[in-house]
């Protein structure tokens, strides 16, 4: 199985203060990786620096055979929060512009998901509780024809159906070929969804491991395995 993301000695500096230190991952193109760790581990920064956002100024990122921050966005969707989206706007209006950035932006997908996860276009973006502006995000990212996505907590503070809802949106519009990295400290909520799990701790990646061989070879569930990893333990495949 071919790699689709591959990062090299990634080191990540904001304000001179070190925030990622020597990041060494791979991604098999077509699995769904679980980005664990805790608050403040650095997990939002390495996806905005594998979708472009953020700066690698040492080409230590490769998304299928493209390094360049340029070229790796039109390769990635990122869940970005819609931090910039004007409040005001109705979600339709966002759609639209979101239709125009984004050539690759499939709008039949995106209705389908519209549709299954009962939002509604008419509202404003502001009108949102926090569970369904989540499900806007996901219909979003999701929307677009890439190889790969970047879900950034995407059940944080959400309720237990709409988790649900999201999870199955996710497994239903993931292609063979798509790659899914999802970050989350609730372990719990994305363990079934998981093929393999990377573990972020003191600025690098600490494990790798399947998510089979967690549980059959360890013995572990994927939640026991991160915590045995945050309280000392160390486990690569
Ligand atoms: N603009 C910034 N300036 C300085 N430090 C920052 C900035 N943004 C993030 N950091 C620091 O970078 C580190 C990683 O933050 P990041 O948001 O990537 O972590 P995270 O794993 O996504 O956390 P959480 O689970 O809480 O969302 C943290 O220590 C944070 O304080």
């Amino acid at each position: 199985m071919t790699d689709i993301l591959n990062i090299q000695h990634l080191n990540y500096k904001l304000n001179l203060v070190s925030i990622l230190a020597d990041v060494n991952l791979t991604v098999p193109t077509g699995s769904i990786v679980g980005l664990l760790g805790a608050n403040g581990a650095g997990k939002t920064t390495l996806m905005r620096l594998i979708s472009g956002v953020a700066k690698d100024h040492h080409n230590a990122i490769t998304i299928g055979d493209q390094t360049s921050a340029a070229q790796r966005k039109q390769l990635v969707s990122f869940s970005h929060q819609l931090d910039g989206a004007n409040n005001h706007a109705r979600l339709s209006q966002i759609v639209h512009d979101y239709q125009i950035l984004y050539p690759d932006f499939a709008a039949a997908q995106f209705q389908e998901l519209v549709t299954f996860l009962e939002l509604d276009l008419h509202k404003r973006l502001q009108q949102l509780s926090k569970g369904n502006r989540k499900k806007f995000i996901i219909a979003l990212t999701l929307a677009r024809q890439v190889p790969l996505y970047l879900l950034d907590e995407p059940f944080d503070g959400i309720d237990g159906m709409s988790r649900k809802k999201i999870i199955a949106s996710i497994l239903q519009w993931k292609t063979d070929d798509a790659t899914i990295l999802i970050s989350d400290h609730h372990v719990d909520d994305i363990a079934n969804l998981l093929d393999s799990v990377a573990v972020i701790k003191d600025k690098h990646v600490v494990a790798t491991a399947q998510a089979e061989t967690i549980r059959e070879e360890y013995g572990q569930s994927i939640e026991d395995y991160y915590e045995a990893i945050y309280t000392g333990g160390k486990q690569n495949d």
